[in-house]
């Protein structure tokens, strides 16, 4: 067979144009956030393993964090129990807990370890109880409607937000070269299991870390207005504008207030992508463009 010259040609001048952001990202760390939303086709599962592997080939130390909200709703679907949101939180009783904890401590995140084990890297898959690195409190939730005139405080259950964590088990993880693999399941000073929303435990991880970018894979092309094109480089006003006005809803919530709290914490960037587009993670990553939306400290 002879060499397709055109083709090798294109693919050198991929590697080179390329070069710029090895250089400028080696040993920086990059926080991934794996929605569950973004996980339910192999073949993209597969590519996305092996761009975490590629990262790390060249130097990035990837951590991800990944979520499983469908594949928990499919599991409580199964048990017959009921589940619903409140501000894009789950409300989590005992039973639902219980669940959260098999879905996202093992099946879901094993399931990720081993894709990317089987793409040639060294995963790690941890849940925030794993020397008590993620410590929970209780997540307090406030609802207010026009007629109240003080916001009523809601028990969603066992739903936690991130109090404390401890960076030496992930320092430990990077410096035996693995990859981390972070389930969202906190720890309370009592020992309970918390359930956090996974893009709040990227954000902090991605605070606490003092990592370049903080990426949150999901499956909308990026922050939508209401005509559906997508959004960039906003400021804080802005984002609370478009959740007064109902454009930002549901699991979009949590997602962009951890996008803004990392880069108002020092996060360089932080961007919402569309974990649907093969290697949506190089992309970003190796292109001066990028793709989905854009948040950082800049005005
Ligand atoms: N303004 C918006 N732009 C894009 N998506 C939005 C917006 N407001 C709400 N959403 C919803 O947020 C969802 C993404 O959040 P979520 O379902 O929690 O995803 P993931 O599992 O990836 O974390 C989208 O599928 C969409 O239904
Ligand atoms: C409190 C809370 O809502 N926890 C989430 C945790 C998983 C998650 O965040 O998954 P995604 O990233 O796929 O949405 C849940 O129970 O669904």
């Amino acid at each position: 067979m002879s060499l397709d010259i055109k083709a090798a040609a294109n693919v050198a001048n991929v590697l080179t144009e390329s070069l710029p952001y090895i250089q400028r990202f080696a040993g920086k760390t990059i926080v991934v956030k794996f929605g569950g939303n973004a996980m339910t086709d192999p073949q993209l599962n597969a590519q996305f393993a092996r761009d975490i592997v590629l990262m790390k080939t060249v130097g990035i130390n990837p951590i991800v964090v990944h979520g499983g909200g469908p594949q928990i709703g499919n599991l409580l679907n199964k048990l017959n129990i009921e589940t619903r949101f409140v501000n894009g939180m789950r409300v989590t009783d005992s039973e639902t807990m219980d669940v959260v904890e098999m879905v996202l401590g093992a099946s879901v995140n094993k399931e990720i370890v081993n894709t990317i084990n089987q793409h040639g890297g060294k995963a790690i898959g941890i849940t925030g109880k794993d020397g008590s690195f993620i410590q929970a409190r209780k997540l307090e939730v406030k609802q207010q409607t026009p007629d109240m005139l003080v916001p009523e405080i809601i028990d969603i259950g066992h739903v936690g937000e991130v109090a404390y964590i401890n960076r030496n088990v992930i320092d430990t993880l990077i410096a035996g070269d693995f990859i981390p693999v972070i389930a969202p399941i906190g720890v309370g000073a009592d020992g309970s299991s918390y359930n956090i929303n996974a893009d709040l435990v990227a954000g902090k991880i991605a605070e606490v870390l003092e990592a370049e970018k903080l990426m949150l894979l999901t499956n909308v092309s990026g922050l939508l207005d209401k005509n559906g094109d997508i959004l960039t480089g906003l400021t804080t006003p802005q984002v609370d504008e478009l959740i007064a006005d109902g454009t930002i809803y549901g699991g979009m919530l949590p997602k962009i207030q951890c996008a803004l709290d990392a880069v108002k914490a020092g996060v360089s960037a932080s961007h919402i992508v569309d974990g649907r587009v093969a290697h949506a993670v190089l992309l970003e990553i190796f292109t001066d463009d990028g793709v989905g939306t854009l948040i950082t400290n800049r005005r």
